[in-house]
Parts: structure tokens; sequence; C-alpha cells
């Protein structure tokens, strides 16, 4: 498997049932993409997520922008491509607690070129198939952590470690980016550029200064520039 990022931004995800992992797959998707979970019953997460009033009977149009609309529905295995069809997905996940659904989901999907992520199997995935990984975000920066579906439990776990880890790495990303920037528009020589650069985002010190505030940190990395510069 191959890890990539993918931006949903105007497009639909749907998710085929409404329990926990349901509501926790809508939940990673929401910030970007429209998502429709379609299902009988909702969970509470669910609920809250979209507002109750949002749960709509079958065949409504979702609405625009990111949002988590609910559809009450319990497709069969033949009706699911139906659903495909209509709400013309980039991303349909498979979150029932029906194997046989679940399997016409990743078909259907499979049949029109529309990504799918099964949450019922682990392991060996066919082409399109997708896996949900474990993420940490310190905007903009962000983490994707797969066990290529072997050990989720794992995944998670590993997860909790690398938030500690990668504490303050989003003020981090900003700093050094922005010193990247002056840095070129000074006209500094390659070399030395990418050396301060690569000096800033390894220097512990900068690092500490930046927890105590954004001035701290370009201080810091001012004085780690000037020493590679020689100025
Ligand atoms: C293959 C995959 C498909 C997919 O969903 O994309 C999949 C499949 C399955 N998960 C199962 C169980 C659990 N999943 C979790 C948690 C997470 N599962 C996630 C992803 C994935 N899960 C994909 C592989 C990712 C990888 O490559 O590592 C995470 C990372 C992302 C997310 O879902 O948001 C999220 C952690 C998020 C976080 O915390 O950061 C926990 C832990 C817990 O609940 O505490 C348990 C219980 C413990 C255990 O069983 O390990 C079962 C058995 C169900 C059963 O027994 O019936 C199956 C199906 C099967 O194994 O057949
Ligand atoms: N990938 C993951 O991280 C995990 C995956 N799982 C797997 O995910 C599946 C779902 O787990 P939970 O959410 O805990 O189960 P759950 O029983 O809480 O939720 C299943 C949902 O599917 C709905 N549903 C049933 N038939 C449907 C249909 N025809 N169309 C649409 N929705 C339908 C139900 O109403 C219910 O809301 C399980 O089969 C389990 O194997 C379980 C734990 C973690």
């Amino acid at each position: 498997m191959t890890p990539l990022y993918h931006d949903f931004a105007g497009e639909t995800v749907v998710v085929f049932g409404g329990g926990s992992v349901g509501a926790r797959k809508a939940r990673g998707f929401d910030d970007a993409a429209r998502v429709v979970v379609v299902s009988p019953a909702f969970d509470e997460r669910l609920r809250s997520l979209a507002g109750d009033e949002t749960a709509s009977d079958e065949g409504s149009e979702p609405a625009d922008g990111p949002s988590v609309e609910l559809v009450r529905a319990a497709p069969d295995a033949d009706a699911v491509g139906d659903w495909l069809d209509r709400l013309d997905p980039a991303l349909a996940v498979a979150a029932t607690d029906d194997a046989a659904v679940n399997a016409a989901v990743e078909s259907a999907a499979l049949d029109r070129g529309v990504l799918v992520n099964r949450t019922d199997v682990s392991g060996e995935r066919d082409p399109g198939s997708v896996v949900v990984p474990a993420t940490v975000e310190d905007d903009p920066v962000t983490v994707a952590l797969s066990t290529g579906g072997t050990s989720p439990a794992l995944a998670k776990a590993l997860r909790e470690r690398i938030e500690a880890e990668i504490d303050g790495a989003g003020e981090m990303a900003r700093l050094s980016g922005e010193v990247r920037e002056e840095l070129k528009a000074e006209g500094i020589a390659p070399e030395k550029r990418r050396e301060a650069v690569r000096r800033v985002v390894r220097s512990r010190g900068v690092w500490k200064a930046l927890q105590k505030g954004r001035s701290y940190g370009r201080q810091e990395a001012d004085t780690v520039i000037e020493e590679v510069l020689d100025r």
C-alpha cells in the first residue's frame, strides 16, 4: 500500500452504517468533505454531529459544503449501487454490521471507480480499496500511520506516542517555512540556505524557545542562522 494525502474538498464521502465505526469515519472526513451517512439508525455521536433535525428521508438532496447529513435507509446488497449513482461520491465507507452489504458496497464502488474503505476486513486489499490511518495533526503538520491493516490497536497506540513526540511541530513548520522564504528572497546561496533551514528544524534550542512563544523561537532561529551564514 502506498500512503497519500488526498484533498476531499468539494467531494462527497458516503458512509454506509451509522454505528460507532461509521461515526468515527464520518468525523475523519467532515472537515473537508460533504459526508452523507446512510443507515437505519444513528449513533449518538452522529446525531450530535449532524444536529437531529438534519436526519432526512431517502432521496432528499445533500447540503452544500462540509457537513454531515444523516439519511435514514437500509439498502440491501442490490440497492447500494443506486445510492452510489445518486450521490456520486469520491469515497464510499462500508461500515455496516452486515458483511453482505459491506461486500456489495466494495464491489459497487470498485465497479464505478469510486475509492472504498472496507472497515470490517483487515490485511490485503483490492486495488482501489483504502485503509483509514491513525492520524496526528498539528496544523499544518499531519502524521498518518498504518500497520497495513494488521493491528489497528497498535496504530492507535503508536499514534498516542507520536502525539507527544511532535508537540510544537505546527509552530516549527510555520517558523521554518518563513525562514526558508526569507533566505530565498535575500538571495542566500542555495547550499547555505538549505544548511540554515536544516539546522533550525533540528535545533533543540529553537524547539524549546518556541514553547515560550513565537518571537522567542524566531530569536533563537536567527542565532542559528547567523552561525551558519557566518555574518
Ligand atoms: C483495516 C482497517 C480498515 C479501516 O477501517 O480503514 C481496520 C479494520 C478493523 N479494525 C478493527 C478493530 C479496531 N479498530 C480500532 C481503531 C482504529 N482502526 C483504524 C483503522 C483500521 N481498522 C484499518 C487498518 C489501519 C491500519 O493499517 O493500522 C484506525 C487506525 C483509524 C480509524 O478507524 O479512524 C483506528 C484508530 C484511530 C486512532 O485512535 O487514532 C481499534 C482500537 C480501539 O477501538 O481501541 C479496534 C479494536 C482492537 C483491535 O481489534 O485491534 C477490526 C475488528 C472488528 C471486530 O473485531 O469485529 C477491523 C476489521 C478486521 O480486523 O477484520
Ligand atoms: N475499522 C474499524 O476500526 C473497526 C471496524 N469494525 C467493524 O465495523 C463494523 C461496524 O461496527 P460498529 O459501528 O461497532 O457496529 P454497530 O452495530 O454499532 O453499527 C452498525 C450500523 O450499521 C447499520 N446498518 C445495518 N444494516 C445496514 C444497511 N443495510 N445499510 C446501512 N446501514 C446499516 C446499523 O443500523 C448500525 O447503525 C463491524 O462489522 C466490525 O466488524 C469494528 C470495530 C472497529
